[in-house]
């Protein structure tokens, strides 16, 4: 069996085919990752309408979904798209636009032979949760047995799951603490068994509108001259930005400029400055207030982050460039620290020797390192301990991790809600158990005709 999800993101929408056997038993980590597709040209708002480059890209990823499933089982695949934080954000200045746009990508998905089953904006809550999913069912955390004592039940500990999109950032963790808001609160019933799970989605907190936001509270900190000293852009870059390319997003519009012309150019020059940086950065978060006994940021309530993490999306593609330029795997927050610094040190030339792939985003390195050290260890308060469990991953086993496979699972009934795997646990002892007695059943068996045989030889006549 094979199901589609096309994951449109704000940046970009990735194209991802699923298989698992046609008599797969709910309750085996054994749906995997069949193929994968990149929409290029933009995020979903550029592929609806006319035959732009991003709509032929689209085109092209479905007729590949063709081609891998075979064409028997065309009508049996379900499709889905499923629009994030980006879409969210539309959503919000312009619903026409944004249930506009839906409909004509789902014209354009209905065309095909697959089982089209909608297209959707997810919520913040629903993207972690899925999320979550997708790590610990590809971890296989739900069906895991462990024996406590002399019962084996399902293995106990999940991981947490920290997700760093583009628009929107999400945090998402088991935990028995109480959720003082119920808005970060959710239950879910997998394989017979009850998970709380805390959850949180930080919109406008994604790699990109936050690096927008540190462009807005840059520009309003030192007055709209013309011209900005950026202290997370390396010494040395320069670049000139039309206003619109800061504030044209709901996530900065409350710092717009009072006289503004969205053709405005400024000129924002690089100054490579670590310290600078971070105090700038923190001018994007807001600790002050707190309705809870405990809050993240902005007055969002989270309970202590409890149990191992898996960071994906940007986490991994920070963590990962952090690694390789300056030869720092940080598995503690000072080592992370020190990563940071070493980046925000460097010069665009330096970087471009040791990273050349990532040309166009060098320049954003140096904030997005130091805002994930802002948010993972100011906000979210991962101390030496819990840092360490974190593992910074893209990918299980060759399927991606996000939350598209767990949105397919759940969409598809591909997640029981009862103890399936329990069952077969169960039946297997059942079947070794009446192993045993059989085997024992034949000994006995065995046992008693001998001595009948032994019997009647002794008691026969011609023997003395
Ligand atoms: N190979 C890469 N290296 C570095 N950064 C990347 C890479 N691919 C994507 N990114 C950046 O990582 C961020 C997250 O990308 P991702 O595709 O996970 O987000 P998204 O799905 O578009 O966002 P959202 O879920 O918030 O709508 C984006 O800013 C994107 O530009």
């Amino acid at each position: 069996m094979y199901g589609i999800v096309l994951d449109a993101g704000s940046s970009h929408t990735t194209m991802y085919v699923y298989k698992w056997p046609a008599d797969k038993q709910n309750g085996t980590g054994i749906v995997t990752q069949h193929d994968e597709c990149h929409v290029k040209g933009g995020g979903i708002s550029s592929y609806a309408g006319k035959h732009g480059k991003a709509g032929q890209s689209l085109v092209a990823c479905l007729d590949q979904a063709k081609e891998v499933i075979p064409k028997s089982r065309h009508h049996l695949s379900p499709l889905y798209l499923g629009a994030t934080a980006g879409m969210r954000l539309l959503n919000m200045s312009n619903t026409l636009e944004s249930d506009q746009i839906l409909k004509e990508v789902s014209a354009k998905l209905k065309v095909y032979p697959f089982n089209f089953r909608g297209a959707t904006i997810l919520s913040g809550q629903e993207e972690g949760a899925y999320g979550w999913v997708t790590v610990n069912y590809l971890l296989e955390n739900f069906i895991k047995y462990g024996f406590v004592g002399e019962w084996l039940i399902p293995k106990r500990k999940t991981v947490g799951a920290l997700d760093f999109g583009g628009a929107s950032t999400q945090i998402t963790f088991q935990t028995t603490d109480t959720v003082e808001d119920p808005k970060n609160a959710m239950t879910l019933k997998l394989y017979g068994r009850n998970y709380s799970l805390y959850t949180h989605s930080f919109l406008c907190y994604g790699r990109d509108q936050m690096l927008r936001q540190l462009l807005a509270h840059l520009h309003q900190a030192q007055g709209s001259s013309g011209s900005i000293t950026h202290p997370c852009y390396p010494s040395g870059y320069n670049i000139s930005m039309k206003l619109n390319k800061i504030f044209d997003s709901p996530c900065t519009k409350s710092k717009m400029p009072s006289q503004y012309n969205a053709q405005d150019t400024i000129k924002v020059i690089g100054s490579g400055h670590y310290q600078h940086c971070l105090q700038n950065m923190s001018g994007i978060f807001s600790f002050d207030t707190c309705t809870f006994s405990k809050c993240s940021l902005n007055g969002v309530f989270q309970p202590n982050v409890t149990g191992n993490f898996m960071a994906f999306s940007a986490f991994y593609y920070v963590y990962s460039f952090l690694q390789r330029t300056t030869g720092i795997t940080a598995t503690s927050p000072s080592l992370l620290k020190e990563a940071v610094q070493a980046i925000c040190n460097m010069s665009m030339r330096e970087m471009l020797e040791k990273a050349p792939d990532q040309q166009s985003r060098l320049q954003d390195y140096c904030a997005a390192s130091v805002f994930i050290q802002v948010l993972m260890l100011q906000a979210y308060g991962f101390d030496d301990k819990s840092f360490s469990t974190i593992s910074f991953q893209k990918t299980v086993e060759g399927t991606s991790v996000g939350w598209a496979l767990g949105y397919m699972l759940s969409l598809s009934s591909l997640l029981p809600g009862e103890s399936v795997g329990l069952r077969k646990a169960l039946r297997s002892e059942v079947w070794a158990a009446l192993l045993v007695l059989f085997v024992f059943l034949l000994l006995l068996v065995l046992g008693y005709l001998l001595l009948k045989a032994y019997q009647r030889k002794a008691s026969s006549p011609g023997v003395i």
